[in-house]
């Protein structure tokens, strides 16, 4: 025990060693953030880094030491450039050109599940144009009317595309488009876009996805042979449709279903839509809450072309691509714990025309106005390429 005790000693007056050179180091490298802040130069040097690694590993005896040192030494200098990333990261209310402001506060609607609706939005009012993609009656026009209401000045798009295009050239301020769902995932297609265009996230709001069975006024259940919906639609009705012997016929989307019935006006004809659709398109509802699951929903987001986001915004979305090579995300997540920020969500999608090479988006909670967000984006936006914040809204639970 004596002996534990003498070499528990020895080790405990290294280590205060250890720390009185750590902080020496971390002065030095705050003068080096000084200098660097006042001539403009990057604050990560791979070279440098590199060149440093290869001599501490020179200075150990063996290579099990030399391995120790050398992530020793990456650790050092990540926690040393964390400092200079810290110590320039400015203080102004706007970050990298993102405005705050106030939100409206806003009750939600009936119908709504509360915790699936923000209770601040962006500020809109009767004359801001909307654009949402899809048809009306379906849940992207659902989700268009949750978050702005119905008298909201709005118009639809068929693809995410148009409805970026739209935003981008201002023909309307804001727009909806869906980017997950709970049961299928991630809406690919939208992440890609808002990977390349200068359009930013404002707003999310879900929809709780519940299909009815609908058809034509005076039609009952006994007269059905045709189901029309979307894929998925079918998909999530599997077990209220099975025995049913009824012809499925997939569609575009679940309101065009709807409109079909409608407009063929025949009685052996049913879709798979939301309750609204049924509203929208005067059909009756034969069934309701007809899928398999019911915690069925799609988060939706709200995007325009200006960078704002919201005071209580407490989400932010980034992208960025990293060159293809070992030890690149592990840096950057470092970004992340240092700062003591909580990563949500990270989803990575292949760049086009770059083979095996990826861009990540990443979710996490926090608001630009905070030092330890700024701290974040400043070290993974000069670490990183083509690196983008997509932006800062209120994340619904
Ligand atoms: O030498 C520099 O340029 C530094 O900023 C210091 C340091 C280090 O801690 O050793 C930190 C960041 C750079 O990426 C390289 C090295």
């Amino acid at each position: 025990m004596d002996e534990l005790l003498k070499l528990r000693n020895d080790i405990d007056a290294i280590d205060a060693q250890i720390v009185e050179l750590f902080e020496k180091r971390m002065a030095v490298s705050e003068s080096v953030a000084a200098y660097k802040e006042k001539i403009g130069k990057d604050v990560l040097d791979s070279d440098r880094e590199r060149e440093k690694i290869g001599k501490v590993r020179e200075l150990a005896h063996s290579e099990f030491n030399a391995q120790g040192v050398e992530a020793l030494f990456n650790q050092l200098m990540t926690i040393s450039r964390m400092r200079q990333y810290m110590l320039i990261s400015g203080q102004s209310s706007e970050y990298s050109g993102f405005m705050p402001v106030s939100g409206m506060a806003v009750k939600a609607r009936e119908g709504a599940a509360a915790e699936d609706v923000p209770f601040l939005r962006m500020p809109f009012d009767k004359g801001t144009k909307v654009v949402y993609s899809g048809v009306p009656g379906a849940y992207g026009h659902q989700a268009m009317l949750g978050y702005f209401g119905p008298e909201v000045d709005c118009f639809n798009v068929a693809t995410f595309r148009e409805c970026m295009d739209a935003i981008k050239h201002g023909d309307a301020r804001y727009g909806v488009l869906p980017i997950e769902n709970s049961s299928t995932g991630i809406i690919t297609d939208v992440y890609d876009l808002m990977g390349v265009y200068d359009n930013y996230i404002v707003g999310e709001y879900v929809v709780r996805v519940s299909h009815a069975l609908l058809a034509c006024p005076g039609a009952s259940m006994e007269d059905i042979k045709t189901v029309y919906s979307h894929p998925q639609g079918l998909l999530q009705c599997r077990s209220f449709l099975s025995g049913k012997n009824w012809q499925q016929i997939s569609l575009n989307n679940t309101a065009a279903a709807a409109k079909k019935v409608r407009d063929e006006k025949d009685k052996t004809q049913a879709a798979v839509a939301s309750e609204m659709a049924a509203g929208f398109y005067g059909l009756e509802v034969l069934a309701s809450k007809i899928n398999d699951l019911n915690n069925n929903s799609t988060r939706f987001i709200i995007i325009q072309n200006r960078r704002e986001y919201l005071k209580e915004a407490n989400q932010i979305s980034i992208c960025f691509e990293l060159p293809h090579a070992s030890g690149t995300l592990y840096n950057i997540l470092s970004h992340f714990i240092f700062n003591g920020l909580n990563m949500n969500r990270i989803e990575s999608r292949p760049i086009p025309g770059k083979k095996w090479q990826y861009r990540f988006f990443v979710d996490f909670d926090g608001c630009l106005s905070q030092r330890q967000v700024r701290n974040a984006l400043t070290g993974i936006a000069s670490e990183t390429d083509n690196f983008r914040i997509l932006g800062n809204y209120i994340h619904v639970e």
